[in-house]
């Protein structure tokens, strides 16, 4: 016989994100059978091993006196750290920190020349003579340029696109510390120009703004200043403190402008300091399986110095610093904070935004990566458990007349999941419809994404793939199940779509227009047919089978009445004209008078805006 659970007295404990029944058991020294019971009291069903809700553990909790502390990742990753002595917070006392260069992310609409003006930027750095290595992409390079009579670098981050800049502070890798935003001066603010500076803003960075194009003959760079003037980036010239740097990438014109500026920008508002003794921190920029080299990383420091040799770990990730490369596939021996670098000799691929550690000894490092790499197990095995299920599906899909849109997201990134989710429910849309995002992911497009959408037995949910794409065999199961897949590579396409067929799901509207009107001259009855009134069409027609309402004296007496029959004299008429005597039976009105006036109309379709 189960003894039933200890009961606490308040006491805190501390569970991780997913945590198992099994996993709160342990911390209160029980036994996980007696919380699947506990549970089974609170009416629900949950196995020991099964990873929960933060309501289910917190419940849980309540009920048995306890003080459940959810913890999130980042949290978790702190204290698993500390358990090595490490704190990646620690202050720094002023007298070790040096000047460090600014990182800087290039963002904008598609098409308005990020690619390029990267391109551009890059060549400035080209030294004649330092020839050897070829340009290579690494994900991030640094520049050199001279100002105020020093020699400055700025670091650019070559994933342009606010997909790489989400996802990264989704990690919780907060490596930007200014944002060019390029807006064609010929195209103006586009969606995504609004997107780039919303993220931008939502991680207090500051902008300085390119605008691009300027060569072309419709480009009105003026324009674009007003407009972003909307969006609370104001010029320097209008009295803001946004600088805006007219460009043209593909020339190569303004370049040393834009740089100017964001080294002002960052004088201005930034302080860029970093100590360079002590270990490495940082985060990983782009990572990838070298079939030559294995895996190969491009790390940002942060903070301390990389040095060859060093052990290493990054994410899940640990090994030990073979060979590090810079952009121009040159040799580097140590690397500063701000200086990008090819890392070579980890066990495995990072991912884009976890962050990095240096200086510990190789069994730590395993340590660290082996912990995390069981946590993010766990974890993605309560993000699966946690799916929707039938069921929720079915009682959401209840609630409610409302006509929906359901949606499942699979895409590339975290950050592009969320970004497409974020603008998907700022379209506006009318209040009959309902927006559904019933499960979101990052990955291909699997079996059990198509079973969810076609459970959602109403309205069968579409699957969005941004960026990401279906097997064969999936795809047959969606055909087979009726589920339709959409792939983009654009976020703005998938808006604009999404928002057509949002208005497509309208029910459409109808309004009523008149269609003529008839006076009662007289009443008689019909053994056969009950009341006929006798009539004479004042305006318009009057039509069989319409819809009508009775006035008498002004004032609506019957509604919702349709004139069931119509006569001319003898014979039977589908519409009877202005002028002309009639006689006519209603259904829904069985007492019309003399001098009732009869109103038809008939509802048509009414077009959308
Ligand atoms: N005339 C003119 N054309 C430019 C300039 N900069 C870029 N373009 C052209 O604009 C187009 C888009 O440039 P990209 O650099 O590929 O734009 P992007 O923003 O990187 O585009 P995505 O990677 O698709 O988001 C290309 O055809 C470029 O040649 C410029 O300064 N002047």
């Amino acid at each position: 016989m189960s003894s039933g659970a200890p009961r606490g007295q308040g006491q805190e404990i501390r569970l991780s994100r997913g945590a198992s029944l099994s996993d709160f058991a342990d911390k209160i020294n029980a036994n996980p059978g007696s919380l699947v019971q506990e549970m089974f009291n609170l009416g629900e069903m949950v196995t020991a091993t099964q990873s929960c809700s933060d309501d289910t553990l917190q419940l849980l909790g309540e009920h048995l006196g306890f003080d459940v502390q959810i913890v999130s990742p980042e949290d978790e990753d702190r204290e698993l750290l500390a358990q090595f002595n490490i704190n990646l917070d620690a202050e720094v006392a002023e007298d070790r920190l040096v000047s460090r260069s600014p990182v800087v992310t290039v963002m904008g609409h598609v098409d308005h020349g990020k690619t390029k003006l990267l391109d551009a930027i890059r060549k400035t750095n080209v030294v004649a003579g330092e020839a050897g290595g070829i340009t290579q992409h690494i994900g991030a390079y640094q520049v050199h340029y001279p100002h105020n009579g020093e020699d400055r670098a700025v670091t650019f981050l070559d994933t342009p696109g606010h997909e790489a800049f989400t996802a990264m502070r989704a990690r919780g890798a907060q490596v930007t510390d200014i944002v060019i935003l390029v807006v064609a001066a010929d195209d103006g603010v586009m969606p995504q120009t609004v997107e780039a500076l919303n993220h931008a803003k939502a991680a207090e960075v500051p902008i300085v703004v390119a605008v691009n194009k300027v060569d072309k003959p419709d480009a009105n760079p003026e324009k674009v200043r007003q407009q972003l003037a909307d969006y609370g980036l104001l010029a320097e010239e209008y009295g803001g403190d946004t600088m805006f740097v007219n460009v043209a990438a593909k020339p190569g014109i303004g370049i040393d402008e834009l740089l100017e500026a964001v080294l002002l920008t960052a004088d201005a508002s930034l302080e860029l300091t970093a100590p360079i003794d002590g270990p490495a921190q940082g985060a990983v920029v782009e990572s990838h399986l070298d079939k030559g080299r294995g895996a190969v990383a491009t790390v940002l420091v942060q903070k301390g110095t990389l040095r060859a040799g060093d052990s290493i770990v990054a994410g899940g990730a640990h090994g030990r610093v073979r060979a590090m490369l810079d952009e121009n596939g040159n040799t580097v021996a140590e690397a500063l904070p701000a200086r990008p670098v090819l890392v070579l000799g980890l066990t495995s691929v990072p991912g884009a935004g976890d962050t990095f550690l240096a200086g510990e000894d190789d069994r730590t490092v395993r340590q660290i990566a082996e912990q995390r790499q069981a946590r993010r197990r766990a974890a993605s095995f309560a993000n699966s458990s946690t799916k929707a299920t039938l069921e929720t599906l079915m009682e959401q899909l209840k609630e409610g007349e409302k006509t929906s849109l359901t949606l499942v997201i699979k895409g590339d990134s975290s950050g592009s999941v969320e970004a497409l989710e974020d603008a998907l429910f700022k379209i506006e849309i009318p209040d009959e419809i309902q927006l559904k995002v019933i499960h979101r992911g990052v990955g291909a497009i699997t079996e059990s994404d198509v079973n969810l959408a076609s459970a959602s037995s109403e309205a069968t949910a579409t699957i969005i793939g941004f960026n990401v794409r279906a097997s064969n065999k999936v795809k047959e199961m969606a055909d087979r199940a009726n589920v339709e897949i959409r792939y983009y590579s654009v976020i703005y396409q998938a808006i604009e779509e999404i928002e057509a067929a949002l208005k497509g799901l309208l029910k459409p509207e109808y309004e009523e227009v008149e269609q003529g009107t008839a006076e009662i001259r007289e009443v008689f009855r019909s053994s056969k047919i009950g009341l006929i009134a006798g009539c004479l069409v004042r305006t318009g027609l009057i039509r069989r089978n319409a819809k009508a309402r009775i006035l008498r004296d002004g004032t609506v007496v019957a509604d919702n009445v349709t004139i069931s029959s119509l006569r001319r004299f003898k014979d039977d008429a589908t519409e009877v004209r202005e002028g002309f005597e009639c006689g006519l039976t209603l259904s829904g009105f069985g007492s019309p008078q003399v001098g009732d006036v009869i109103e038809t109309f008939e509802m048509r379709e009414k077009p959308r805006s």
